[in-house]
């Protein structure tokens, strides 16, 4: 067998021009136009790397862009100063701060800041507890994108798949196994205690894999016809391309997957864009809900 591949570039694309929409929507009918700050501390180049692409995405939506960049010895007081006056701020819909913070930095205090009516990241306690319990609000946006890749790939319906889950961390592992247990599947978390991983690995109609291990499941943990997610984002060093060089890799071994999965999304170019592209869709979600408006059905989960 050979994957079909699913392509996350492309159908975040076509995300962002439904989001497009929304964004001329909002401002035709409701005068709104949403607005997404980014607030960014140090100078780690591959978080500069994404907060740029945000930033131009955010704008070609629609969107207003806001954009914060902080030295890397900016005080955690300066810091939540900042957010607090983002929250405040009424052209503010949705405040993302990128992390890892620097280590003097109490991180689950900023996030504990921000005001969950803008947390497009989901990552607030109150905004987790309403994913879990199915209220309307942000979801996280890695887990919403590969949601929607699956939904599409099985045109709506996962109910009573088994999908195993490898990785349980605040940001992937935990919000996509609440997100397909509301879609009907039977969920199983793997972490690093998990006992014979391949076992259960080849139990699995869906596998999502986040674990930061560069091609870790390999080709033969799978369950021949499997749908393989992998939010792995590797860079690893890449002698073939030239001394020094580098490149992505995912959590599983693509080309050994590739062979016995029925379809399986690439990295670079699969649930990286989605990511991105549900950023956006939870700044139209908040920026409906603040001015009292039901959220696009087509942008949450
Ligand atoms: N595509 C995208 O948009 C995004 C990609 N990522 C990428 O996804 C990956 C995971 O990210 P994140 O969830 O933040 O990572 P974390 O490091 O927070 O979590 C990793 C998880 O994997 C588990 N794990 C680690 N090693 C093993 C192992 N050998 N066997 C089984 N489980 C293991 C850990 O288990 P335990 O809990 O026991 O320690 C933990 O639950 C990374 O590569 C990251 O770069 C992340 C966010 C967005
Ligand atoms: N508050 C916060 N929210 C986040 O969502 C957040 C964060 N902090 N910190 C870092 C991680 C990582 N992350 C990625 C987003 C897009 C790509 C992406 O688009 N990747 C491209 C490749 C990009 C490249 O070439 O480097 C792809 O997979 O095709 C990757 C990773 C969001 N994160
Ligand atoms: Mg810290």
């Amino acid at each position: 067998m050979t994957a079909k591949i699913i392509d996350g570039k492309l159908f975040a694309e076509n995300l962002r021009g439904a989001i497009t929409g929304h964004v001329a929507r909002l401002k035709s009918e409701h005068g709104i136009t949403p607005g997404l700050a980014v607030v960014i501390v140090g100078e780690d180049p591959a978080s500069q790397v994404y907060v740029s692409n945000k930033a131009k995405q955010t704008a070609e939506v629609g969107m207003n862009s806001f954009k914060h960049e902080l030295p890397a010895d900016t005080s955690e007081a300066d810091l939540l100063a900042l957010v607090e006056k983002l929250n405040a701020h009424p052209a503010v819909h949705g405040i993302l701060v990128q992390l890892p913070l620097p280590g003097h930095i109490d991180t689950t205090k900023v996030i504990e800041t921000i005001d969950p009516a803008k947390d497009v990241d989901c990552f607030t306690p109150a905004n987790v507890g309403k994913v879990q319990i199915g209220l309307p609000g942000p979801v996280s946006c890695t887990p919403l994108g590969c949601l929607m890749l699956l939904r599409d790939h099985f045109a709506g319906d996962l109910t009573g798949k088994h999908a195993v889950i490898l990785g349980r961390s605040n940001l992937v592992g935990k919000p996509m196994a609440q997100l397909l247990l509301r879609d009907n599947c039977t969920v199983t978390v793997a972490h690093s205690n998990t006992q014979n991983l391949a076992d259960v690995v080849r139990q699995a109609d869906i596998v999502v894999a986040a674990v930061g291990r560069p091609e870790m499941v390999r080709g033969d943990w799978l369950k021949p016809g499997a749908v393989v997610i992998d939010v792995g984002i590797n860079r690893v060093p890449a002698p073939e391309k030239g001394e020094g060089k580098t490149k992505l890799v995912g959590d599983v071994a693509y080309a050994e997957a590739a062979e016995v999965a029925s379809a399986i999304t690439p990295v670079p170019g699969g649930v990286g864009p989605m990511t991105i592209a549900c950023l956006l869709a939870n700044t139209i979600t908040t920026a409906s809900l603040i001015n009292g408006l039901v959220p696009p059905s087509d942008l949450t989960a």
